[in-house]
């Protein structure tokens, strides 16, 4: 008797424990699954297209599939990151910091300043003159202005004193860099027919490798200094790790990212959608990261074109960024050229300055393309962009 009395206090204890060990087990899979959770909008915020922005999207792909390039349709998340951020470094401690960085590097100018400074030159020391200067990859046909100008001016003030010597290559240098060149990023967002605001859009191109990602990291962080907003768009959607990099910047300099989870998702549907996104939200500036295969012509212009067409039916591209990396010299040239056959090019990024000794690349790259350097990446630090300061660049060079 005992016994069975017994027997339902040990199920209700039994069935106590499996209560607590349930319900335990519940909420610590709903704490984790939160965690994972906090850099994804919630579902009700996700960003749906509105009828309009749906509507838009409808004739993009319309207009885009008439062109035999279709849309995806995959779906896009937004990224939301609230990091804590510190204050970036000021921009003329920066640029003070990169001058002497660059004046590291600065081979070509104290090379040139030693054979000129030899005074009564030969035409082995201006041959001497034209090997450094092509060295240096300045490019056969600004090496033979300079060259030019430079014979000109040493005789016509005929001397060997250091100073003038420097001054005229500052002259000469300074001419070919262009100080006179436009090299502001349009960043001013604009008003569209509703009367909503646009943001102003920057697309972001080059090869794989050059430094895209890390210059849209370091730009974004500029701009959110100076009180910008700021979304980006991964539009490199080749590897999934490529997104994974810019949401790693996003959360770092405090910026959202729209993403697609899946790879190989279509790259303008992501661009369509940050800049969709960008709109709803009134965000001053959507930044657009691209990849850059450069395995055939064809397939990166239908790419890079459809990118562009895509994103202008929401907001007009205002700045088209080509990323160089200033380490490969020729290379570097011949792909330049294929991107801004490709897509309009408004503007220059040379990265990796820092660890070249030919500055030469500068005045060669903006010849060729007839577009400026507008900014200089010169380490892989956060604060290591800075914007092209031909001045300063000069200075360096022959400092
Ligand atoms: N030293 C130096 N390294 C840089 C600079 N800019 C970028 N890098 C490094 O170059 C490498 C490539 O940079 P990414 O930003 O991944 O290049 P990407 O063009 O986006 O390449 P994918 O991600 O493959 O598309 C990284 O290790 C960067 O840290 C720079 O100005 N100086």
């Amino acid at each position: 008797m005992g016994e069975t009395e017994a027997m339902p206090e040990t199920l209700i204890i039994i069935f106590a424990v499996v209560l607590v060990l349930v319900v335990g087990i519940g909420l610590y899979a709903g704490s984790r699954k939160k965690k994972s959770d906090t850099f994804r909008l919630d579902e009700s915020i996700t960003p749906v297209l509105t009828e309009e922005e749906a509507e838009a999207l409808e004739r993009a792909e319309a207009e885009v599939a008439a062109e035999e390039v279709p849309l995806g349709d995959e779906p896009v998340d937004p990224q939301t990151f609230t990091a804590t951020l510190e204050r970036p470094e000021s921009v003329p401690s920066r640029m003070e910091r990169l001058r002497a960085r660059l004046a590291r590097s600065g081979g070509m100018g104290k090379a040139l300043l030693a054979i000129l400074s030899r005074g009564d030159l030969t035409e082995d020391d201006w041959d001497e003159i034209e090997e450094t200067l092509l060295v240096a990859d300045v490019g056969l046909e600004a090496s033979d202005e300079l060259m030019e100008n430079l014979r000109t001016q040493t005789k016509v003030r005929g001397t060997t004193d250091p100073a003038v010597v420097r001054e005229i290559l500052r002259e000469q240098l300074l001419a070919l860099v262009d100080p006179s060149l436009d090299r502001t990023l349009d960043t001013t967002p604009g008003i569209g027919e509703d009367g909503g605001q646009h943001p102003a859009t920057v697309l972001v191109v080059g090869v794989n490798g050059t430094g895209k990602t890390t210059t849209i990291g370091k730009l974004a962080r500029v701009l959110v200094a100076e009180d910008r907003t700021v979304l980006l768009g991964a539009a490199d959607t080749f590897r999934a790790a490529a997104a994974d990099q810019l949401a790693t910047w996003g959360e770092r300099v405090g910026v959202d990212v729209v993403r697609s989870d899946i790879e190989g998702a279509d790259p303008a549907s992501v661009a369509f959608e940050a800049v969709a996104e960008g709109r709803r939200r009134e965000t001053d500036v959507v930044i657009v990261d691209t990849a850059g295969r450069l395995q055939n012509k064809g397939s990166l212009m239908d790419e890079l074109g459809k990118i562009k067409r895509v994103m202008e039916k929401q907001a007009p591209v205002r700045e088209v960024l080509l990323v160089i990396d200033a380490t490969t010299g020729q290379n570097a040239m011949s792909q330049a050229k294929i991107f801004s056959e490709v897509v309009g090019i408004t503007g220059i990024v040379l990265t990796k300055l820092d660890g070249t000794a030919k500055g030469g690349i500068v005045i060669n790259v903006q010849r060729t393309l007839g577009v400026p350097v507008k900014f200089v990446g010169l380490g892989e630090g956060a604060d290591d962009l800075a914007p092209f300061d031909p001045e300063g660049f000069v200075d360096a060079l022959i400092s």
